[in-house]
C-alpha cells in the first residue's frame, strides 16, 4: 500500500510564463518563492512552494503528493513497477527543480502524470502575498478520469486514499482527516481538472468573487456551497483555462474507521447547494 500523506505539488506547464505570474499574483494571491530562468516557484504555505509553472506544454501537468521516508518511497516503486507503471526515479537534477530530497514518477491508469516526493522543502519566512486572497493553504486537486471506478480502485486499492462521498461515480477521497484531498472527475484524457486553495472565511470568497469579476477573470461556478464537503466556493479560470477554486469550511473525517461514504445522485443540487450552476461543465 502506497501510504500518500498530503499533497506536495502541482507542475504546470505554460505557454506564457509572465501571464502565469501575473495571474498567480494579482488574481490567485500567491507569493513567489523564487524566479528561475524558465520557472516560477509559488507559495501558499510555509513550503518552499506548492506551485510551479515552467516554460513549457500547458498540457504536460503533473500533481505530486508526499511520502514519508526513502524507504517507504522504493517501496512504492517496487509496487508501481510490479503492477505494470513505468516509473521514473529523479535525478539529483530533476530533484532539485522540485525542491525535494527525492522523487519517483509514473502514471494513473488514465495517464495523469503522479510523483511521490520525501522531504519537500520548507521556507523559514511565512507565506505573505501581495494580494490578500486569505489563503490559508493549498488543499485538494481534482484528476480527470477516463474510468472513475477503475481509477477509485487504483487510488484506494494501491494507495491509502479512502471515498469520502461520491456523486454519481466522482469520488471524493482523503488521504488524511480533511473530506477530500484528491476527486476524480470524468474526461477524456488525463489532466488536471482544478485546484484548489482554502481561504480564511466566507467574507475571502465573496471578496475575491468581486475582485476577480473586477479584473474580468472568468468565474466558472460560484459563489456556492458543496453539500459534500460543506465547503463555500469559488471557482475560476487562469492561465491556459486551468480552473482554480477557493474554498472555506471543508469538512473534516473525524471517525476516521466508521466513515461511510455518501451517495450523492449525479445532478446540478449535489454539487451546489444554493442553486449555482456551472458555467462549464466539464
Ligand atoms: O468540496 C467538495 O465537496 C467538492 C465537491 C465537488 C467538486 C469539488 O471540486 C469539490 O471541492
Ligand atoms: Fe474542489
Amino acid at each position: 500500500m502506497i501510504e500518500l500523506r498530503d499533497l506536495a505539488y502541482v507542475r504546470l506547464g505554460a505557454s506564457n510564463l509572465e501571464d502565469a505570474q501575473s495571474f498567480a499574483t494579482k488574481s490567485l494571491g500567491l507569493q513567489v518563492g523564487e524566479q528561475a530562468k524558465q520557472a516560477l516557484y509559488l507559495r501558499s504555505d510555509d513550503r518552499a512552494h506548492t506551485l510551479c509553472y515552467f516554460e513549457g506544454d500547458p498540457q504536460d501537468q503533473t500533481v505530486a503528493f508526499e511520502i514519508a521516508d526513502q524507504d517507504k518511497l522504493n517501496a512504492a516503486g517496487a509496487t508501481l513497477d510490479a503492477l505494470g507503471h513505468a516509473v521514473h526515479a529523479g535525478t539529483p537534477d530533476e530533484c532539485a527543480l522540485r525542491k525535494v530530497k527525492a522523487f519517483i514518477g509514473f502514471k494513473d491508469p488514465t495517464g495523469n502524470q503522479i510523483e511521490l516526493v520525501v522531504r519537500p522543502e520548507r521556507n523559514g519566512k511565512r507565506y505573505f502575498a501581495t494580494r490578500d486572497a486569505g489563503i490559508t493553504g493549498f488543499s485538494h486537486v481534482g484528476l480527470f478520469t477516463t474510468d472513475p471506478l477503475r481509477d477509485e480502485l487504483f487510488w484506494t486499492q494501491v494507495c491509502n486514499a479512502r471515498v469520502s462521498d461520491r456523486i454519481g461515480d466522482i469520488a471524493l477521497m482523503r488521504v488524511n482527516a480533511i473530506h477530500h484531498t484528491v476527486a476524480l472527475a470524468p474526461g477524456r484524457g488525463p489532466g488536471v481538472h482544478h485546484i484548489n486553495h482554502q481561504v480564511e472565511s466566507n467574507d475571502d470568497v465573496l471578496r475575491s468573487y468581486y475582485h476577480l469579476s473586477g479584473q474580468r477573470v472568468p468565474i466558472v461556478f460560484g459563489p456556492g456551497r458543496h453539500p459534500t464537503s460543506g465547503a463555500r466556493f469559488l471557482y475560476f479560470q487562469g492561465p491556459d483555462a486551468m480552473v482554480f477554486e477557493y474554498s472555506v469550511g471543508v469538512d473534516e473525517i473525524e471517525d476516521e474507521e466508521g466513515h461511510r461514504p455518501r451517495q450523492f445522485g449525479f445532478e446540478p443540487s449535489s454539487l451546489c447547494m444554493w442553486g449555482a450552476r456551472s458555467g462549464r461543465p466539464r
